[in-house]
Order: structure tokens, then C-alpha cells, then sequence
């Protein structure tokens, strides 16, 4: 049996935000419950594990779980909140003398190779584009809107009759982004804001009301909602799906 094991749910900025002190992020400085790690998921099971994604929090992720090392991970864009730990996975690599595995599409390697050219000296890089295996799922990726912030990645993932996507950073996506989001046991959705009054054209990730509204019509058997920022208070009572639930830092989830 797979479990899918929330490392980091938050936004860009994480929660705390450095600058802030509002209620959310004071709460996330004292009892926690909102303290969140920017965005990333770790797949375990029998077949062998991968993360996606590996943001500026990778290190005290693989502190938090007591892993050593990663060989396999798969990146959903290149911004810096899902990209910044791969210099430090890259060093760990070199001190290993194990090279690792990272699976993105090209376009997205293409602009990681620019920002850190020396990754490729300490790990193998795949292209993604027409699909890849690993820990047995068969993965298929798709390029999604970012609104403001342009585009990311949203990847389905499918193993013994069970179909699931992580889809981290997207927001407006249209009929054919939408596609393959219909027939799913789970959609891990990224939801900055329970509801984002900054101007559309300035914005990039779903808000919560947005997120009620697609699910509605994909209709998944279940959702969870992830990257969120400030705006959520996991102690509060937030009017959400009956199939939704929210990410926890360290939440896991059977993948069946
Ligand atoms: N070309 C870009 C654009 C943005 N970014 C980072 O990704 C974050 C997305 O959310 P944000 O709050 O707009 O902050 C962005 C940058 O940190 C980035 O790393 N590269």
C-alpha cells in the first residue's frame, strides 16, 4: 500500500511569513498548528518513493521524517518555493557519491539547469514530457495556468485502479487543463486563500471558493487542499466541500 505524506503545505512565503503578525502566523510561531513548510509531498511504498517537488524547505523536511537521502524527484515548475532545495539535494548527492534522479518536463528543466547549471554534475535529469514510472505509478503530467505567475505543472497518477493528481499551482484552468481531473479517487489541489480579494489578473493560485467550484464540477471522490498561505487558519471554521479536507504539515494518506 502507497502513503502519500504531506512535507510542506504552505504558499510561497511558508507560515509563518517572515514579515508578518497576524493571528495566523502568530499562532504558527507559538502552538503551530499553522506552521506550514512550502509545498511538497513524498510518495512511499513498495515499489519505492519519490517527493514532488523541492522547495527552499527540502532540509528540514527530510530532517523531520529521518531521511538520509532522496533518489527520485519529480518537479511540478521551476519558481523558487518548489525548486530552491535542489542545490542543497545536489551537495548531499556529491557528499553521497550517489547521483539522483530528477524528473521534470523539459521546458522546466531547461529553466533549472539555467538557475543551477552544476545540478546535472550529480544527477540524472529526465524529461517527463510523454509520461514516466515511478514506485510503479504511471505518471502523466500537463501544462496548467499560474495566472500571474505563468505556468506550472499539474501531474495524474495512476497504480492498481487507484487515480490521483497533485496539482499545487493553478488557478482559471480551462476545459482541456480540466480534463484530467474528471474520474479521481484524489485531487491534492493547491488553494492559497480561503477567499483572495487581490485583482484576478494579479493572482495564481485557486482561492477556496474557486477550488468548491471546480470540484463541483470534476467531482472527485475526495480532495485535499494544500499551498496555502496566512489566510488559513486550520483552528478555524472554514466552509469547505463535504469530500475536503486540509493538508497538515505530516498528514499521510493511503493511496488507495
Ligand atoms: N519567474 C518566477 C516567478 C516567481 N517565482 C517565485 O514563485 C513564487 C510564486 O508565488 P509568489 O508569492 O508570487 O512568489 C513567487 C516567487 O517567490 C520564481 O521563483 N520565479
Amino acid at each position: 500500500m502507497d502513503t502519500l505524506v504531506f512535507l510542506g503545505t504552505g504558499d510561497a512565503m511558508g507560515v509563518p511569513r517572515v514579515y508578518c503578525d497576524c493571528d495566523v502566523c502568530m499562532e504558527a510561531r507559538t502552538t503551530g498548528t499553522n506552521r506550514r513548510l512550502r509545498s511538497l509531498v513524498m510518495i512511499e511504498g513498495p515499489e519505492g518513493g519519490f517527493l514532488i517537488d523541492c522547495g527552499p524547505d527540502w532540509r528540514a523536511q527530510m530532517e523531520s521524517q529521518g531521511l538520509r537521502f532522496a533518489e527520485k524527484i519529480l518537479v511540478t515548475h521551476a519558481h523558487f518555493d518548489h525548486i530552491g532545495g535542489l542545490p542543497e539535494w545536489a551537495d548531499a548527492c556529491r557528499w553521497l557519491g550517489r547521483k539522483g534522479e530528477l524528473y521534470a518536463p523539459q521546458e522546466v528543466i531547461d529553466t533549472i539547469l539555467k538557475q543551477f547549471p552544476w545540478l546535472a554534475r550529480h544527477m540524472n535529469v529526465t524529461a517527463v514530457d510523454h509520461g514516466i514510472e515511478l514506485g510503479g505509478w504511471k505518471i502523466k503530467g500537463w501544462k496548467v495556468c499560474h495566472g500571474y505567475n505563468g505556468f506550472s505543472y499539474a501531474y495524474r497518477l495512476e497504480k492498481n485502479g487507484f487515480r490521483w493528481v497533485y496539482c499545487s499551482d493553478s488557478i482559471g484552468l480551462n476545459e482541456k487543463e480540466k480534463k484530467p481531473l474528471h474520474d479521481l479517487d484524489l485531487l491534492v489541489l493547491g488553494t492559497s486563500f480561503v477567499h483572495e480579494t487581490a485583482p484576478y489578473e494579479s493572482r495564481s493560485v485557486y482561492d477556496m471558493r474557486e477550488a468548491a467550484e471546480l470540484l463541483a464540477e470534476v467531482r472527485p471522490k475526495r480532495a485535499v487542499y494544500t499551498h496555502m498561505s496566512h489566510d488559513v487558519d486550520l483552528n478555524g471554521d472554514i466552509p469547505l466541500p463535504s469530500n475536503v479536507e486540509l493538508a497538515r504539515t505530516g498528514m499521510k494518506m493511503e493511496l488507495a
